[in-house]
């Protein structure tokens, strides 16, 4: 059997709540002890405890079930408790005081009018002696304050062998009699600490305990009984959001939950077994109940709910923690009889500290010292006088302290768990802003780099014509850059460069790509689709580059894509992309890099000044270090080819070197003078391997009835200029021309190609020029032949005939192409 009575009382529904609501409750009656209350899955639980107070309970059925018996034990010398617990609003002050504690009918008085007016109806009809004393105090910001005497605003509990849990010089005024009593009751409520909240106009803000300590001499064994009653008001468990409270109310309202769920916790370790570590310390309203929970005392907990279904959860809560507080078994002591009224006065707490002194002092003036010390011990005995060196009071004291720090070192802790809070979202903010600007900065940087890189992709496409492109696979880089500019968060082709100076037999595209990883797979796979991609890979981790070249025909593109450079400093992307580099063979690192070196000197030649070396153009441009990409390429293997029909073109070579590998580049040997080709070539291939792939398959094939013959040049010619060499630039022998090619005549002999250059450009884009040249003298032959990108430009071009040229009337003809009958 329980020793903690609990009962539950519902108030009837408030004005509020049945507006809201109207008349519906959030239980349902079974009987005097039990009911049926949902739960929050809307599952109906039954709740049962020693008594249940429904709307239409008197203040009288509370008080008779409750309080009697515990009136009755102390004055027999126990010591009893009874606690009203409950939501704010929930009835707790009612119960305790009625609707006020002065102006009440009889019929809503409440508990402690009518404790008291029981005790000294009881002790009058008694026998013996006795004398009731009465405190007031208040737990409010974890602090006891004396209702009494407002002065005393931080109270220390104690604990002695004799008195158990009390507090420590609080005011205790001897009450005579009932009106004596309710105007000292009175006073000590009117200094209670009350606030206004959206829940209860007049809140009870702190825990008010109302102390009755009676001593009842029986006549029949001269012994004194000494018992307490301790009336606890508990101040209500309230959601802040719901009561609205901030600023002090907010403190009060987190002071008061935090007790609440101290007291909750003791009642958890009361009842589940781990009584020997029970938080009693953990807050001043559980050390005060210590003893009225931990056995010394008996005990009584009226659970207040409001019956409206809006307080369902509240009321829930409150039901549970009276389900609880039920389980917990013990049994009252009784305080021991300690003095015979006839020989002993009576002392209470806080005399006996005031009058250790006095006492022992005067007993001083009559008696030995001896004497004295004997009989001190014998007080101390006996319990009537405090012992200051007391171990318990000691240790009670240091306890008290510790607590104390404790809890303040827990609200520091907590405090600073909300600044971390704050900080916390403070810094996700900034980081939110953060990833904004910069944001905006890349999309700015993005911008100005696109207009720039549009700038100079018009500068290539104005500068090397369709027609010329096409061949060299070029037209395809430029056919794909929409497609790549209209892909979703899209890699876009920040620029092209260098833009190259015809004739050319190697062009570079580089294009920069914004992308993200999936825009550069798909980069990557739309590129693989075209035609003869010879490789890629992947620069270095976390860009995203892409670096790829094809090779179709004779000229080489690279192409690299990749999103700007991540500035984060986040985990590297997977890589996207398998490598896919060519092995180099047969060389070392330091082959590769005269290689590349020789390689840059070329290409600076053939970008005639404008451009600057490949690797560090490219670097420049992309923001970053790109020479080393140059040094995984391939190296390249240049064959000779000889006993070609005459008509054999470098079409025709391509056609039939292309199926064995990348063909990097055709060179057909002919006559300066007439052009008639001399039946040997030269074939790049993209590297070694591929080389001599087309050895075995060529080396004495069957070309238009002649078997033609192929060797690498580096073991047919030893003293071929460039024959080891890995660059893939046109000799003086190779020309490219359009088909819409002119003759130019009557020239005068200092005029030199780029003069012949210059003055056609007004009429289009000048694909080739040519200015024949005497093979010994090394003189002007004062003619040439240039030719154009389009039949349009070669028609503008016609209409130079005759014009006067450095002095001379020049001659413009439409030159014959030469080209193989089929
Ligand atoms: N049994 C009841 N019969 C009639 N009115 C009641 C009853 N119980 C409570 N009330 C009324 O409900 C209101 C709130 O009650 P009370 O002040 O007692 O709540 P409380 O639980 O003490 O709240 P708090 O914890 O905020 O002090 C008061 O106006 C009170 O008069």
């Amino acid at each position: 059997m329980s020793n903690v009575t609990v009962c539950v009382r519902f108030r009837p529904l408030s004005h509020k709540e049945r507006k809201a609501n109207g008349d519906n409750v959030c239980f349902r009656k079974l009987d005097s002890e039990s009911f049926v209350f949902k739960d929050e899955r809307e599952e109906d639980v039954i709740f049962s405890f020693d008594k249940v107070f429904y709307e239409d309970a008197q203040q009288s059925d509370v008080y008779d079930f409750l309080a009697v018996p515990i009136v009755s034990d102390a004055i027999n010398g126990i010591n009893g408790t009874i606690i009203t617990y409950g939501q704010t609003g929930a009835g707790k002050t009612y119960s305790m005081e009625g609707p006020s504690i002065l102006h009440c009918n009889e019929q809503k008085t409440g508990l402690v009018q009518r404790v008291v007016d029981e005790l000294f109806v009881c002790l009058r009809s008694s026998a013996g002696t006795w004398t009731v004393k009465l405190s007031m105090v208040e737990i409010y910001l974890e602090k006891v304050r004396d209702l009494l005497d407002l002065s005393k605003d931080n109270l220390q509990i104690k604990e002695s062998k004799t008195q158990g849990i009390y507090i420590s010089g609080a005011t205790e005024i001897s009450i005579a009699n009932s009106s004596d009593a309710l105007e000292n009751l009175s006073q000590g409520i009117a200094n209670r600490a009350v606030g206004e909240t959206q829940m209860n106009l007049a809140s009870s803000r702190s825990h008010c305990l109302y102390i009755f300590s009676v001593q009842h001499g029986s006549t029949s064994d001269e012994r004194v009984k000494a018992g307490k009653i301790i009336l606890v008001d508990l101040a209500g468990s309230e959601k802040v959001e719901k009561t609205g409270a901030e600023g002090r109310v907010l403190d009060e309202a987190k002071t008061i939950n935090k007790s609440l769920s101290a007291l909750g916790n003791v009642i958890n370790a009361l009842t589940t077994g781990k009584q020997n570590h029970v938080p009693f310390r953990d807050s001043k309203l559980t050390r005060i109940l210590q003893d009225a929970l931990g056995g010394n005392s008996r005990a009584a907990l009226l659970c207040c709910c409001s019956p409206s279904p809006s307080n369902a959860p509240e009321s829930l809560s409150t039901l549970r923690f009276g389900t609880r507080t039920k389980l917990i078994k013990a049994s009252p002591k009784s305080i021991p009889e300690v003095v015979d009224n006839a020989k002993k006065p009576i002392l209470g707490t806080h005399d006996q500290d005031d009058l250790r002194d006095r006492i022992l002092s005067k007993l001083r003036l009559s008696l030995k010292e001896e004497d004295v010390d004997l009989l001190e011990e014998l007080f101390l005995q006996e319990g009537i006088i405090f012992d200051p060196n007391s171990i318990t009071d000691i240790d009670s004291a240091c306890q008290d302290t510790r607590s104390e720090e404790i809890l303040l070192l827990m609200q520091a802790v907590e405090d600073l768990e909300g600044t971390v809070e704050e900080l916390t979202d403070e810094n996700q903010k900034l980081r939110r802003e953060l990833e904004v600007a910069q944001e905006i900065s890349a999309q700015a940087q993005l911008a100005a780099a696109t207009a720039g890189a549009a700038a100079r992709s018009r500068t290539l496409l104005d500068f090397v014509p369709a027609p010329l492109l096409r061949p060299f696979g070029l037209h395809t880089w430029l056919r794909i850059q929409p497609l790549v500019s209209s892909l979703p968060r899209q890699p876009k082709l920040l620029f092209l460069s260098p833009a190259p100076n015809p004739p050319v037999s190697f062009l570079s595209i580089t294009a920069m790509a914004t992308a993200t990883t999936s825009a550069s797979t798909y980069c990557c796979n739309t590129l693989l689709h075209l035609p003869r991609p010879t490789h890629f890979r992947r620069i270095t981790p976390p860009t995203h580059r892409l670096e790829l070249s094809f090779a179709t025909r004779r000229a080489a593109a690279v192409a690299r894509f990749g999103p700007r450079a991540r500035a984060s400093s986040g985990p590297p992307p997977p890589p996207v992309f398998e490598t896919v580099v060519e092995e180099e063979e047969e060389r070392g690192w330091s082959d590769a890099e005269a290689e590349f070196s020789d390689e840059v000197e070329d290409e600076q030649e053939w970008a005639g000044g404008n451009g600057a070396a490949r690797g560090k153009d490219l670097g420049a441009d992309a923001g970053e270090d790109l020479s080393g990409w140059t040094r995984q390429w391939p190296r390249p293997r240049e064959l000779f080819v000889c006993n070609l029909p005459r008509r054999c073109d470098v079409e025709d070579l391509l056609e039939l070197f292309g199926p064995h590998g990348t063909v990097l580049s055709v060179e057909v040997s002919r006559d300066a003078e007439t052009g008639i080709s001399r039946g040997t070539a030269f074939v790049t291939m993209c590297s070694l391997a591929e080389a001599r792939t087309a050895i075995s398959a060529l080396d004495g094939f069957d070309l238009d009835g002649r078997e033609i013959f192929v060797k690498l040049a580096s073991d047919v010619i030893s003293n071929r200029k460039n024959v080891n060499l890995t660059h893939i630039t046109p000799t003086k022998d190779h020309i490219f021309e359009s088909p819409h090619k002119i003759y130019v005549g009557n020239l005068a002999w200092s005029v030199q190609p780029q003069d012949l250059r210059e003055l056609f450009t007004q009429c289009g884009t000048v694909v080739s020029t040519r200015l024949l040249t005497d093979r010994k003298g090394g003189r002007n032959r004062v003619y040439g032949f240039l030719s154009f990108s389009s039949a349009e430009e070669l028609e503008a071009a016609l209409k130079l005939d005759k014009t006067v040229f450095f002095g001379r009337d020049i001659v413009v003809k439409e030159a014959h192409v030469e080209r193989p009958s089929p």
